[in-house]
Order: structure tokens, then sequence, then C-alpha cells
């Protein structure tokens, strides 16, 4: 008998299809039911070298696909980006599997996310019960590198007497 195989469980939850024309490109939905706290996906990342990010993948589309990530310096000196005389403490990391597919919501987040640093994975779990046919979506944060198609209903939502959220938006329109 083989040895059993020490390693990671990976996991894809039942239930997900790629949608691949919609209003934000493509997307992750639900083709069925999926209860609250299902983990959906955990994703291997890619973690980048920051001056190979700086000086390359920030100038191609990769660039709207990345996270950032924690990054501990070599100490060789090599990682100092252009002008810095510290290293950094951050880069960004390329998310593998369907992680980089879950297009940004503010007002219809159901999926979280959580790093797990030391082994370079991303688990994604579903913050609320989700129907089938919803889209799956997470939080990219405040800054965005696109035109959110939902800006306007995330505006009408909050209404302008919300300074917090009027602020964010205006953000958002830069
Ligand atoms: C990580 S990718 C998500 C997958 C992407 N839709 C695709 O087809 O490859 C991020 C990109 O999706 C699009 N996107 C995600 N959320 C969006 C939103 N709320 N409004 C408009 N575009 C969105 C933007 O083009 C963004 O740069």
């Amino acid at each position: 008998m083989a040895a059993p195989v020490r390693g990671i469980q990976l996991t894809r939850a039942e239930g997900l299809v790629l949608v691949l024309e919609t209003p934000k490109g493509r997307g992750v939905f639900a083709s069925k039911d999926i209860p609250a706290r299902t983990v959906l996906e955990v994703c291997p990342v890619l973690v980048l070298d920051p001056v190979e990010n700086k000086e390359y993948i920030e100038k191609t589309d990769l660039y709207n696909y990345t996270y950032n990530w924690p990054y501990t310096p070599t100490g060789n000196g090599k990682d100092h980006l252009k002008g810095s005389e510290k290293p950094p403490t951050t880069t960004q990391a390329v998310i593998l599997g369907l992680g980089s597919m879950f297009n940004h919501s503010n007002i219809q987040q159901n999926v979280g996310w959580e790093r797990d640093i030391a082994n370079r994975l991303i688990t994604y779990t579903a913050l609320r019960d989700i129907k089938e046919g919803e889209e799956l979506c997470i939080s990219y944060g405040q800054r965005l590198t696109f035109q959110d198609t939902e800006a306007d209903e995330y505006f009408e939502d909050t209404g302008p007497e919300d300074i917090t959220s009027w602020l964010d938006y205006t953000e958002l329109i830069d």
C-alpha cells in the first residue's frame, strides 16, 4: 500500500461556475445554494519579487489581479526599490486558481478571504448564505483601478448624508 501523501488539503466547493460575459468581465457565480461559512476555494499564491513587480508586472494587465502580500527582505540589498533606502516590507502576489476571478462589490460582498502567509495560500469563504444565481464577490477596498459598475448603486444606497461613504465615493471617481 502506498504511503499517505502529506500535504495541505485543497478545496473547491461544488456549485461554482465561471460566467464569461458580465459587466465586470468574467465572474464566479453560484450554480446552487451555498451555505454561510462554506470554504469556497483554497488558492496557492505566487509571491512576486518587489523589484520585478515594480519594473515589470505593474506595467501589465496582471497589475489588476495582484493582492498585497507581506515581504521579508532578503538582506542582500537586491530587493530595494529604486530611490528607496530601505527594503520594502510588502509586495504583491498573484493568486492562482479561482481566486483571481472574484470580482469586487461593495454592496453585495458575500465572500471573505484570509491569507495564510506561511503556506502561501488564500482561503475564500462564504460570508453568508449565497443563493443560486448570485455572483460571488469580494471587496477590493476603496482604492480601485477601474470604474466600479456598481458605484452609482453604492452612492444611491448610502446617500450623501453619510459623509464617510460620500468621501469614499468621490475617491473612486477621482
Ligand atoms: C481580479 S480581476 C477579476 C476577474 C475579471 N473580471 C476577469 O474577467 O478576468 C479584476 C478586474 O475585474 C474587473 N472588475 C472587478 N470588479 C469590478 C467591478 N465592481 N466593476 C467593474 N469591473 C470590475 C476589473 O476589470 C478589474 O480590473
